[in-house]
Protein backbone atom coordinates (compact mmCIF):
# COMPACT_ATOMS: atom_id res chain seq x y z
CA UNK A 1 0.00 0.00 0.00
CA UNK A 2 3.13 2.35 1.05
CA UNK A 3 4.30 1.28 -2.25
CA UNK A 4 1.22 2.16 -4.24
CA UNK A 5 1.04 5.89 -2.54
CA UNK A 6 4.86 5.95 -3.26
CA UNK A 7 4.60 5.37 -7.16
CA UNK A 8 1.15 7.86 -6.94
CA UNK A 9 3.14 10.75 -5.43
CA UNK A 10 6.21 10.36 -7.80
CA UNK A 11 3.84 10.11 -10.83
CA UNK A 12 1.69 13.62 -9.35
CA UNK A 13 5.50 15.50 -9.21
CA UNK A 14 6.33 13.99 -12.94
CA UNK A 15 3.09 15.56 -14.47
CA UNK A 16 3.40 18.82 -12.54
CA UNK A 17 6.99 18.32 -14.27
CA UNK A 18 5.00 18.64 -17.61
CA UNK A 19 2.83 20.91 -17.22
CA UNK A 20 -0.32 19.36 -15.78
CA UNK A 21 -1.69 21.55 -13.56
CA UNK A 22 -5.49 22.10 -11.59
CA UNK A 23 -4.47 25.47 -10.68
CA UNK A 24 -7.21 27.97 -11.65
CA UNK A 25 -4.73 30.01 -12.86
CA UNK A 26 -3.03 30.46 -16.05
CA UNK A 27 0.18 31.14 -14.94
CA UNK A 28 0.38 28.07 -12.04
CA UNK A 29 3.47 28.23 -9.31
CA UNK A 30 5.67 25.73 -9.61
CA UNK A 31 4.68 23.12 -7.59
CA UNK A 32 5.81 19.56 -6.44
CA UNK A 33 2.45 17.98 -7.52
CA UNK A 34 -0.15 18.69 -10.26
CA UNK A 35 -2.47 18.31 -8.00
CA UNK A 36 -3.87 20.25 -4.61
CA UNK A 37 -5.15 23.48 -5.92
CA UNK A 38 -8.20 22.43 -6.95
CA UNK A 39 -8.41 18.33 -7.40
CA UNK A 40 -7.01 15.23 -5.08
CA UNK A 41 -6.81 11.64 -5.23
CA UNK A 42 -9.33 9.96 -3.48
CA UNK A 43 -10.47 6.51 -3.10
CA UNK A 44 -14.70 6.08 -3.50
CA UNK A 45 -15.62 2.21 -2.43
CA UNK A 46 -18.71 2.33 -4.45
CA UNK A 47 -18.31 4.91 -7.43
CA UNK A 48 -15.32 3.96 -9.23
CA UNK A 49 -12.71 3.31 -6.96
CA UNK A 50 -9.61 5.88 -7.27
CA UNK A 51 -10.89 8.76 -8.51
CA UNK A 52 -10.77 12.84 -7.74
CA UNK A 53 -12.11 14.48 -4.93
CA UNK A 54 -12.69 18.43 -4.85
CA UNK A 55 -9.61 20.01 -2.88
CA UNK A 56 -11.86 22.98 -2.54
CA UNK A 57 -15.38 24.38 -2.82
CA UNK A 58 -15.65 24.43 -7.05
CA UNK A 59 -18.48 26.31 -8.73
CA UNK A 60 -19.88 25.16 -11.79
CA UNK A 61 -17.89 26.08 -15.20
CA UNK A 62 -14.73 26.31 -13.21
CA UNK A 63 -11.42 25.44 -15.25
CA UNK A 64 -10.02 22.43 -12.54
CA UNK A 65 -7.37 20.66 -14.79
CA UNK A 66 -5.31 21.18 -17.56
CA UNK A 67 -2.92 18.67 -19.57
CA UNK A 68 -0.89 19.93 -22.31
CA UNK A 69 -1.09 18.20 -25.55
CA UNK A 70 2.47 17.45 -25.31
CA UNK A 71 1.47 15.45 -21.99
CA UNK A 72 -1.12 13.53 -24.05
CA UNK A 73 -0.35 9.85 -25.08
CA UNK A 74 -1.37 9.91 -28.48
CA UNK A 75 -0.43 7.23 -31.72
CA UNK A 76 1.90 10.49 -32.84
CA UNK A 77 3.90 11.03 -29.40
CA UNK A 78 4.39 7.07 -29.01
CA UNK A 79 5.81 6.58 -32.73
CA UNK A 80 8.18 9.53 -32.37
CA UNK A 81 10.35 6.40 -31.14
CA UNK A 82 11.87 5.39 -34.84
CA UNK A 83 12.10 2.43 -34.69
CA UNK A 84 7.92 1.68 -33.83
CA UNK A 85 7.24 3.96 -36.48
CA UNK A 86 9.35 2.24 -39.10
CA UNK A 87 7.72 -0.93 -38.15
CA UNK A 88 4.20 0.17 -38.11
CA UNK A 89 4.67 1.75 -41.59
CA UNK A 90 4.66 -1.33 -42.79
CA UNK A 91 1.51 -2.46 -41.75
CA UNK A 92 -1.01 -0.24 -43.37
CA UNK A 93 -3.89 -1.94 -43.09
CA UNK A 94 -4.37 -1.84 -38.99
CA UNK A 95 -6.73 0.16 -38.09
CA UNK A 96 -5.84 3.40 -35.81
CA UNK A 97 -6.84 1.44 -32.37
CA UNK A 98 -5.17 -1.42 -33.36
CA UNK A 99 -1.85 0.64 -34.17
CA UNK A 100 -2.11 2.76 -30.34
CA UNK A 101 -2.79 -0.69 -28.87
CA UNK A 102 0.44 -1.58 -30.43
CA UNK A 103 2.07 1.81 -29.50
CA UNK A 104 1.08 0.98 -25.69
CA UNK A 105 2.06 -2.86 -25.40
CA UNK A 106 5.89 -1.74 -27.31
CA UNK A 107 6.10 1.11 -24.51
CA UNK A 108 5.10 -0.85 -21.35
CA UNK A 109 7.83 -3.30 -22.55
CA UNK A 110 10.62 -0.54 -22.29
CA UNK A 111 9.76 -0.62 -18.53
CA UNK A 112 11.92 1.74 -16.71
CA UNK A 113 13.16 3.26 -20.16
CA UNK A 114 10.04 4.57 -20.94
CA UNK A 115 9.69 8.48 -20.70
CA UNK A 116 6.00 7.24 -19.57
CA UNK A 117 7.18 4.90 -16.65
CA UNK A 118 5.57 7.00 -14.02
CA UNK A 119 2.05 7.02 -15.99
CA UNK A 120 2.15 4.00 -17.31
CA UNK A 121 2.78 2.28 -13.57
CA UNK A 122 -0.54 4.06 -12.77
CA UNK A 123 -2.81 2.14 -15.15
CA UNK A 124 -4.70 -1.05 -13.64
CA UNK A 125 -3.06 -4.58 -13.98
CA UNK A 126 -6.84 -5.65 -14.99
CA UNK A 127 -9.90 -5.11 -16.37
CA UNK A 128 -13.52 -6.08 -16.45
CA UNK A 129 -14.79 -4.57 -19.79
CA UNK A 130 -17.20 -7.63 -21.65
CA UNK A 131 -14.34 -8.50 -23.38
CA UNK A 132 -12.46 -9.51 -20.71
CA UNK A 133 -15.23 -12.13 -19.50
CA UNK A 134 -14.84 -15.90 -19.01
CA UNK A 135 -17.61 -18.25 -20.05
CA UNK A 136 -18.56 -18.69 -16.76
CA UNK A 137 -19.24 -15.14 -16.47
CA UNK A 138 -20.69 -14.56 -19.52
CA UNK A 139 -23.01 -17.23 -19.24
CA UNK A 140 -24.39 -15.55 -15.94
CA UNK A 141 -25.56 -12.88 -18.00
CA UNK A 142 -28.40 -15.16 -18.50
CA UNK A 143 -30.05 -12.91 -21.14
CA UNK A 144 -29.20 -14.17 -25.11
CA UNK A 145 -28.49 -10.66 -26.06
CA UNK A 146 -26.10 -9.85 -23.98
CA UNK A 147 -24.43 -13.14 -24.26
CA UNK A 148 -24.03 -12.31 -27.79
CA UNK A 149 -22.83 -9.05 -26.98
CA UNK A 150 -20.00 -10.57 -24.58
CA UNK A 151 -19.02 -13.29 -27.37
CA UNK A 152 -18.57 -10.79 -30.08
CA UNK A 153 -16.71 -8.24 -27.60
CA UNK A 154 -14.07 -11.22 -27.51
CA UNK A 155 -13.83 -12.73 -30.80
CA UNK A 156 -13.88 -8.71 -32.26
CA UNK A 157 -10.46 -8.53 -29.68
CA UNK A 158 -9.36 -12.07 -30.62
CA UNK A 159 -9.45 -10.68 -34.48
CA UNK A 160 -7.87 -7.56 -34.26
CA UNK A 161 -4.85 -9.50 -32.12
CA UNK A 162 -4.29 -11.80 -35.02
CA UNK A 163 -3.94 -9.17 -37.25
CA UNK A 164 -1.75 -7.19 -35.25
CA UNK A 165 0.47 -10.62 -34.37
CA UNK A 166 3.00 -9.86 -37.52
CA UNK A 167 3.59 -6.37 -36.30
CA UNK A 168 4.13 -6.82 -32.64
CA UNK A 169 7.09 -9.72 -33.77
CA UNK A 170 8.72 -7.61 -35.66
CA UNK A 171 9.12 -5.48 -32.96
CA UNK A 172 10.42 -8.16 -30.49
CA UNK A 173 7.78 -7.73 -28.25
CA UNK A 174 8.53 -10.67 -25.69
CA UNK A 175 5.53 -13.72 -25.84
CA UNK A 176 4.09 -12.48 -22.90
CA UNK A 177 3.71 -8.71 -23.83
CA UNK A 178 1.99 -10.12 -27.43
CA UNK A 179 -0.10 -12.86 -25.81
CA UNK A 180 -3.90 -12.67 -26.28
CA UNK A 181 -4.01 -11.34 -22.25
CA UNK A 182 -1.27 -8.54 -22.82
CA UNK A 183 -3.92 -7.47 -25.88
CA UNK A 184 -7.25 -7.44 -23.57
CA UNK A 185 -5.57 -5.67 -21.08
CA UNK A 186 -4.11 -2.62 -23.95
CA UNK A 187 -7.62 -3.16 -25.37
CA UNK A 188 -9.21 -2.22 -22.33
CA UNK A 189 -6.61 0.69 -21.36
CA UNK A 190 -7.60 2.46 -24.37
CA UNK A 191 -11.41 1.38 -24.77
CA UNK A 192 -11.91 2.86 -20.96
CA UNK A 193 -9.60 5.40 -20.97
CA UNK A 194 -9.05 7.46 -24.01
CA UNK A 195 -10.21 10.74 -24.24
CA UNK A 196 -11.42 12.29 -27.87
CA UNK A 197 -8.72 14.13 -29.48
CA UNK A 198 -10.09 15.36 -33.13
CA UNK A 199 -6.69 14.41 -35.31
CA UNK A 200 -6.95 11.02 -34.27
CA UNK A 201 -9.45 8.69 -33.57
CA UNK A 202 -8.10 6.29 -31.74
CA UNK A 203 -8.06 9.38 -29.23
CA UNK A 204 -5.28 10.08 -26.28
CA UNK A 205 -4.51 8.29 -23.09
CA UNK A 206 -4.56 11.95 -20.72
CA UNK A 207 -2.63 11.34 -17.60
CA UNK A 208 -4.20 12.53 -14.40
CA UNK A 209 -7.14 13.54 -16.86
CA UNK A 210 -7.37 9.76 -16.95
CA UNK A 211 -8.33 9.29 -13.13
CA UNK A 212 -12.29 11.00 -13.11
CA UNK A 213 -14.68 8.42 -12.74
CA UNK A 214 -18.20 8.38 -14.48
CA UNK A 215 -21.61 9.83 -13.89
CA UNK A 216 -24.16 9.42 -16.17
CA UNK A 217 -25.44 12.64 -18.26
CA UNK A 218 -28.12 14.82 -19.14
CA UNK A 219 -30.51 13.06 -16.44
CA UNK A 220 -33.23 15.07 -16.99
CA UNK A 221 -32.78 15.68 -20.30
CA UNK A 222 -32.39 12.16 -21.51
CA UNK A 223 -35.09 10.52 -19.54
CA UNK A 224 -38.10 11.34 -21.37
CA UNK A 225 -40.47 10.62 -18.45
CA UNK A 226 -42.84 9.84 -21.21
CA UNK A 227 -46.41 10.79 -20.77
CA UNK A 228 -48.85 8.30 -21.52
CA UNK A 229 -49.87 9.88 -24.69
CA UNK A 230 -47.76 12.43 -25.52
CA UNK A 231 -44.10 11.03 -25.70
CA UNK A 232 -41.43 12.76 -26.13
CA UNK A 233 -39.69 11.53 -29.76
CA UNK A 234 -36.42 11.85 -28.34
CA UNK A 235 -36.40 8.58 -26.65
CA UNK A 236 -35.91 6.81 -30.03
CA UNK A 237 -32.71 9.04 -30.91
CA UNK A 238 -30.15 7.38 -30.56
CA UNK A 239 -28.53 10.09 -27.83
CA UNK A 240 -25.07 9.76 -28.20
CA UNK A 241 -22.39 12.29 -27.68
CA UNK A 242 -19.38 11.52 -26.15
CA UNK A 243 -15.73 13.48 -24.86
CA UNK A 244 -14.77 9.78 -23.79
CA UNK A 245 -13.60 8.19 -26.98
CA UNK A 246 -14.77 4.54 -26.25
CA UNK A 247 -18.27 5.49 -27.42
CA UNK A 248 -18.92 3.51 -30.70
CA UNK A 249 -22.63 3.49 -30.17
CA UNK A 250 -23.81 3.98 -33.90
CA UNK A 251 -26.26 6.76 -34.12
CA UNK A 252 -29.66 6.58 -36.22
CA UNK A 253 -28.94 8.28 -38.88
CA UNK A 254 -32.85 9.11 -39.90
CA UNK A 255 -33.28 11.81 -36.68
CA UNK A 256 -29.79 13.37 -36.19
CA UNK A 257 -29.78 14.16 -32.86
CA UNK A 258 -29.76 17.94 -31.48
CA UNK A 259 -25.78 17.30 -30.22
CA UNK A 260 -26.55 21.05 -28.66
CA UNK A 261 -29.12 19.97 -26.55
CA UNK A 262 -26.31 16.69 -25.02
CA UNK A 263 -23.53 18.54 -25.53
CA UNK A 264 -20.95 17.63 -22.58
CA UNK A 265 -20.62 20.72 -20.51
CA UNK A 266 -17.11 18.68 -18.64
CA UNK A 267 -14.35 19.43 -21.23
CA UNK A 268 -12.49 18.82 -24.30
CA UNK A 269 -9.54 19.72 -26.15
CA UNK A 270 -8.62 23.36 -26.67
CA UNK A 271 -6.71 24.70 -29.74
CA UNK A 272 -6.08 27.64 -28.74
CA UNK A 273 -4.09 26.85 -25.67
CA UNK A 274 -2.91 23.35 -26.82
CA UNK A 275 -4.96 21.80 -23.97
CA UNK A 276 -7.18 19.13 -22.45
CA UNK A 277 -9.37 21.39 -20.04
CA UNK A 278 -11.71 20.12 -17.79
CA UNK A 279 -14.31 21.89 -16.20
CA UNK A 280 -16.38 21.34 -13.12
CA UNK A 281 -20.20 20.06 -14.67
CA UNK A 282 -22.03 21.86 -11.10
CA UNK A 283 -20.78 22.80 -7.80
CA UNK A 284 -18.94 20.45 -5.78
CA UNK A 285 -18.05 20.97 -2.04
CA UNK A 286 -14.57 20.48 -0.62
CA UNK A 287 -14.12 16.58 -0.27
CA UNK A 288 -16.92 15.59 -2.54
CA UNK A 289 -16.04 13.23 -5.61
CA UNK A 290 -15.80 15.35 -9.21
CA UNK A 291 -17.26 13.08 -12.01
CA UNK A 292 -17.19 13.34 -15.66
CA UNK A 293 -19.64 12.27 -18.40
CA UNK A 294 -17.86 9.91 -20.99
CA UNK A 295 -21.42 10.00 -22.88
CA UNK A 296 -24.71 8.59 -22.61
CA UNK A 297 -24.48 4.36 -22.29
CA UNK A 298 -26.55 1.71 -21.14
CA UNK A 299 -25.60 -0.87 -18.70
CA UNK A 300 -24.38 -2.96 -21.08
CA UNK A 301 -22.87 -0.41 -23.51
CA UNK A 302 -20.86 0.82 -20.17
CA UNK A 303 -19.41 -2.93 -19.68
CA UNK A 304 -18.64 -3.09 -22.38
CA UNK A 305 -16.34 -0.21 -22.85
CA UNK A 306 -15.41 0.24 -19.28
CA UNK A 307 -16.04 -2.88 -17.40
CA UNK A 308 -18.63 -1.09 -14.51
CA UNK A 309 -22.46 -0.53 -14.70
CA UNK A 310 -24.30 2.02 -12.39
CA UNK A 311 -27.02 0.86 -10.22
CA UNK A 312 -29.04 3.84 -10.96
CA UNK A 313 -28.48 4.58 -14.83
CA UNK A 314 -30.82 7.03 -16.41
CA UNK A 315 -29.48 5.86 -19.88
CA UNK A 316 -30.41 2.35 -19.67
CA UNK A 317 -32.38 0.42 -21.63
CA UNK A 318 -34.24 -3.45 -21.76
CA UNK A 319 -35.26 -5.04 -25.15
CA UNK A 320 -37.67 -7.47 -25.05
CA UNK A 321 -37.96 -10.15 -27.88
CA UNK A 322 -40.48 -9.10 -30.89
CA UNK A 323 -42.33 -10.70 -33.67
CA UNK A 324 -40.33 -9.87 -36.73
CA UNK A 325 -43.66 -8.18 -38.05
CA UNK A 326 -43.49 -5.54 -35.31
CA UNK A 327 -40.19 -3.94 -37.48
CA UNK A 328 -41.46 -4.77 -40.65
CA UNK A 329 -44.42 -3.48 -40.19
CA UNK A 330 -43.07 -0.27 -38.77
CA UNK A 331 -39.94 2.09 -39.77
CA UNK A 332 -38.08 2.59 -36.54
CA UNK A 333 -35.13 1.10 -36.27
CA UNK A 334 -35.10 -2.13 -34.21
CA UNK A 335 -32.40 -0.71 -31.62
CA UNK A 336 -35.70 2.22 -30.95
CA UNK A 337 -37.97 -0.47 -29.37
CA UNK A 338 -37.38 -0.67 -25.73
CA UNK A 339 -38.13 -0.68 -22.49
CA UNK A 340 -36.38 2.40 -20.69
CA UNK A 341 -34.81 1.43 -17.18
CA UNK A 342 -37.97 2.92 -15.41
CA UNK A 343 -40.46 0.08 -17.18
CA UNK A 344 -41.79 2.47 -19.55
CA UNK A 345 -42.01 1.45 -22.80
CA UNK A 346 -39.96 3.84 -25.68
CA UNK A 347 -42.33 5.88 -28.29
CA UNK A 348 -40.83 3.66 -30.67
CA UNK A 349 -42.01 0.13 -28.84
CA UNK A 350 -45.34 1.36 -27.90
CA UNK A 351 -45.86 2.86 -31.72
CA UNK A 352 -45.01 0.16 -33.22
CA UNK A 353 -46.87 -2.59 -31.00
CA UNK A 354 -49.84 -0.27 -31.83
CA UNK A 355 -49.81 -0.88 -35.50
CA UNK A 356 -49.07 -4.19 -35.28
CA UNK A 357 -51.65 -5.15 -33.19
CA UNK A 358 -53.93 -2.99 -35.63
CA UNK A 359 -55.15 -5.41 -38.38
CA UNK A 360 -53.71 -5.69 -41.21
CA UNK A 361 -56.52 -3.55 -43.54
CA UNK A 362 -56.76 -0.84 -41.13
CA UNK A 363 -52.62 -0.05 -40.71
CA UNK A 364 -52.75 2.34 -43.59
CA UNK A 365 -55.70 4.63 -41.80
CA UNK A 366 -54.18 4.36 -38.21
CA UNK A 367 -50.40 5.72 -39.48
CA UNK A 368 -50.51 9.61 -39.22
CA UNK A 369 -51.63 8.81 -35.51
CA UNK A 370 -49.27 6.32 -34.98
CA UNK A 371 -46.13 8.32 -36.04
CA UNK A 372 -47.73 11.26 -33.66
CA UNK A 373 -47.49 9.32 -31.31
CA UNK A 374 -50.97 9.08 -30.64
CA UNK A 375 -53.71 6.24 -28.94
CA UNK A 376 -55.68 4.27 -31.71
CA UNK A 377 -58.05 3.56 -29.52
CA UNK A 378 -58.94 2.19 -25.92
CA UNK A 379 -59.35 -1.66 -27.15
CA UNK A 380 -55.88 -1.10 -29.40
CA UNK A 381 -54.11 0.63 -25.87
CA UNK A 382 -55.09 -2.71 -23.72
CA UNK A 383 -54.22 -5.49 -26.14
CA UNK A 384 -50.69 -3.05 -26.51
CA UNK A 385 -50.00 -3.62 -22.54
CA UNK A 386 -51.94 -6.64 -22.24
CA UNK A 387 -48.96 -7.87 -25.05
CA UNK A 388 -46.15 -5.99 -23.05
CA UNK A 389 -47.35 -7.72 -19.46
CA UNK A 390 -47.24 -11.52 -21.17
CA UNK A 391 -44.18 -10.61 -23.26
CA UNK A 392 -42.29 -9.86 -19.96
CA UNK A 393 -43.49 -11.76 -17.50
CA UNK A 394 -42.85 -15.09 -20.47
CA UNK A 395 -39.23 -13.58 -20.90
CA UNK A 396 -39.11 -13.36 -16.66
CA UNK A 397 -40.32 -17.02 -16.62
CA UNK A 398 -37.48 -18.72 -18.90
CA UNK A 399 -34.91 -17.28 -16.99
CA UNK A 400 -33.10 -20.13 -14.20
CA UNK A 401 -33.12 -17.63 -11.40
CA UNK A 402 -35.68 -15.18 -10.55
CA UNK A 403 -35.00 -11.37 -9.24
CA UNK A 404 -35.11 -12.80 -5.43
CA UNK A 405 -32.89 -15.32 -6.08
CA UNK A 406 -30.38 -13.16 -8.00
CA UNK A 407 -30.33 -10.97 -4.97
CA UNK A 408 -29.86 -13.52 -2.57
CA UNK A 409 -26.98 -14.21 -5.30
CA UNK A 410 -25.18 -10.67 -4.76
CA UNK A 411 -25.19 -11.49 -1.31
CA UNK A 412 -23.82 -15.02 -1.27
CA UNK A 413 -21.18 -13.59 -3.84
CA UNK A 414 -20.26 -10.67 -1.13
CA UNK A 415 -19.72 -13.28 1.53
CA UNK A 416 -17.53 -15.35 -0.58
CA UNK A 417 -15.56 -12.88 -1.11
CA UNK A 418 -14.69 -12.33 2.88
CA UNK A 419 -14.28 -15.61 2.65
CA UNK A 420 -12.23 -15.57 0.63
CA UNK A 421 -10.31 -12.48 1.52
CA UNK A 422 -9.78 -14.60 4.65
CA UNK A 423 -8.64 -17.31 3.45
CA UNK A 424 -11.62 -19.60 4.43
CA UNK A 425 -13.57 -20.11 1.08
CA UNK A 426 -12.59 -24.14 1.19
CA UNK A 427 -14.11 -24.12 5.00
CA UNK A 428 -17.44 -22.67 3.64
CA UNK A 429 -17.43 -24.48 -0.12
CA UNK A 430 -20.25 -27.30 1.65
CA UNK A 431 -22.31 -24.41 2.48
CA UNK A 432 -23.22 -23.03 -1.17
CA UNK A 433 -25.27 -24.81 -3.65
CA UNK A 434 -26.20 -23.66 -7.05
CA UNK A 435 -24.64 -21.02 -9.17
CA UNK A 436 -22.31 -20.24 -6.23
CA UNK A 437 -20.85 -23.95 -5.18
CA UNK A 438 -20.27 -24.21 -9.81
CA UNK A 439 -18.83 -20.31 -9.06
CA UNK A 440 -16.45 -21.99 -6.62
CA UNK A 441 -15.81 -25.33 -8.13
CA UNK A 442 -15.07 -24.09 -11.45
CA UNK A 443 -13.66 -20.72 -11.83
CA UNK A 444 -11.82 -20.67 -8.27
CA UNK A 445 -10.54 -24.82 -8.57
CA UNK A 446 -12.00 -25.38 -5.19
CA UNK A 447 -12.68 -29.13 -5.10
CA UNK A 448 -15.40 -30.26 -2.96
CA UNK A 449 -13.67 -33.73 -2.51
CA UNK A 450 -9.81 -33.06 -1.55
CA UNK A 451 -11.13 -29.64 -0.35
CA UNK A 452 -7.58 -28.36 -2.14
CA UNK A 453 -7.63 -24.15 -3.26
CA UNK A 454 -5.64 -23.99 -6.23
CA UNK A 455 -6.02 -20.29 -7.20
CA UNK A 456 -4.67 -17.61 -5.32
CA UNK A 457 -7.22 -15.48 -4.06
CA UNK A 458 -5.56 -12.22 -6.39
CA UNK A 459 -6.94 -14.27 -9.28
CA UNK A 460 -9.91 -15.33 -7.48
CA UNK A 461 -10.94 -11.55 -6.83
CA UNK A 462 -10.58 -10.93 -10.33
CA UNK A 463 -12.97 -13.75 -11.15
CA UNK A 464 -15.60 -12.45 -7.86
CA UNK A 465 -15.57 -9.16 -9.24
CA UNK A 466 -16.54 -10.34 -13.60
CA UNK A 467 -19.22 -12.87 -12.17
CA UNK A 468 -20.79 -9.93 -9.61
CA UNK A 469 -20.74 -6.89 -12.54
CA UNK A 470 -22.92 -10.07 -14.48
CA UNK A 471 -25.37 -11.40 -11.94
CA UNK A 472 -26.19 -7.11 -11.46
CA UNK A 473 -26.31 -6.59 -14.88
CA UNK A 474 -29.23 -9.32 -15.57
CA UNK A 475 -30.82 -8.33 -12.02
CA UNK A 476 -31.00 -4.69 -13.67
CA UNK A 477 -32.42 -5.95 -16.54
CA UNK A 478 -34.77 -8.21 -15.06
CA UNK A 479 -35.88 -5.25 -12.97
CA UNK A 480 -36.87 -3.03 -15.89
CA UNK A 481 -39.19 -5.75 -17.06
CA UNK A 482 -40.62 -6.31 -13.87
CA UNK A 483 -40.83 -2.27 -13.73
CA UNK A 484 -42.26 -2.50 -16.72
CA UNK A 485 -45.24 -5.34 -16.14
CA UNK A 486 -46.22 -2.98 -12.97
CA UNK A 487 -46.20 0.36 -15.64
CA UNK A 488 -48.50 -1.99 -17.96
CA UNK A 489 -50.45 -3.15 -15.69
CA UNK A 490 -50.95 0.26 -14.15
CA UNK A 491 -52.22 1.72 -17.56
CA UNK A 492 -54.82 -1.28 -17.90
CA UNK A 493 -56.58 -0.63 -14.94
CA UNK A 494 -56.70 2.93 -15.55
CA UNK A 495 -58.54 1.77 -18.53
CA UNK A 496 -60.58 -0.85 -16.96
CA UNK A 497 -62.04 2.12 -14.32
CA UNK A 498 -61.95 5.00 -16.62
CA UNK A 499 -64.27 2.27 -19.23
CA UNK A 500 -66.24 0.96 -16.08
CA UNK A 501 -66.83 4.45 -15.10
CA UNK A 502 -68.20 5.05 -18.70
CA UNK A 503 -70.32 2.61 -18.82
CA UNK A 504 -72.01 2.96 -16.09
CA UNK A 505 -72.63 6.83 -16.96
CA UNK A 506 -74.04 6.01 -20.30
CA UNK A 507 -76.19 3.43 -18.33
CA UNK A 508 -77.41 5.79 -15.83
C1 LIG B 1 -11.14 6.78 -16.77
S1 LIG B 1 -11.00 5.61 -15.56
C2 LIG B 1 -11.37 6.47 -14.09
C3 LIG B 1 -10.33 6.28 -13.02
C4 LIG B 1 -10.20 4.90 -12.45
N1 LIG B 1 -11.11 4.72 -11.33
C5 LIG B 1 -8.77 4.62 -12.00
O1 LIG B 1 -8.57 4.27 -10.84
O2 LIG B 1 -7.89 4.72 -12.82
C6 LIG B 1 -12.45 4.71 -15.92
C7 LIG B 1 -12.63 3.47 -15.06
O3 LIG B 1 -12.99 3.81 -13.74
C8 LIG B 1 -14.02 2.95 -13.25
N2 LIG B 1 -15.22 3.78 -13.04
C9 LIG B 1 -15.43 5.02 -13.49
N3 LIG B 1 -16.61 5.50 -13.07
C10 LIG B 1 -17.18 4.53 -12.33
C11 LIG B 1 -18.41 4.42 -11.63
N4 LIG B 1 -19.29 5.41 -11.59
N5 LIG B 1 -18.65 3.27 -10.98
C12 LIG B 1 -17.78 2.24 -11.00
N6 LIG B 1 -16.60 2.28 -11.66
C13 LIG B 1 -16.29 3.42 -12.32
C14 LIG B 1 -14.22 1.89 -14.32
O4 LIG B 1 -13.38 0.82 -14.02
C15 LIG B 1 -13.76 2.60 -15.57
O5 LIG B 1 -13.30 1.72 -16.56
Amino acid sequence: MEEEGESLEKFLKWASKIGISDSPSNHPLESSSCLGQSLCVSFFPVSGGRGLAAARDLRKGELILRVPKSALMTRESLMKDEKLSVAVNKHPSLSSTQIFTVCLLYEMSKRKSSWWYPYLMQLPQSYDTLACLGHFETEALQVDDAIWAAEKATSKAECSWVEAIPLMKELNLKSRTHSFRAWLWASATISSRTLHIPWDDAGCLCPVGDLFNYDAPGEDALDSGDSFVTDDPSDWRSASSSLWNGDTTEQYDGEQLDVHLFRLTDGGYEEDVSAYCFYARRNYQKGEQVLLSYGTYTNLELLEHYGFLLDKNPNDKAFIPVEPEVYSSCSWPKDSLYIHQNGKPSFALRSALRLWLTPKNQRRAVGHLIYSGSQLSVENEKIVMGWTVKTCKAVLKNFATSIEEDKLLVREINKIEDFGRSGKLVNVLSTFEGEARAFLENRCMINGESGVKLLEFRVIRRHIDRWKLAVQWRLRYKRILADCITFCTEIINKILSVNGSAMRTNTQ
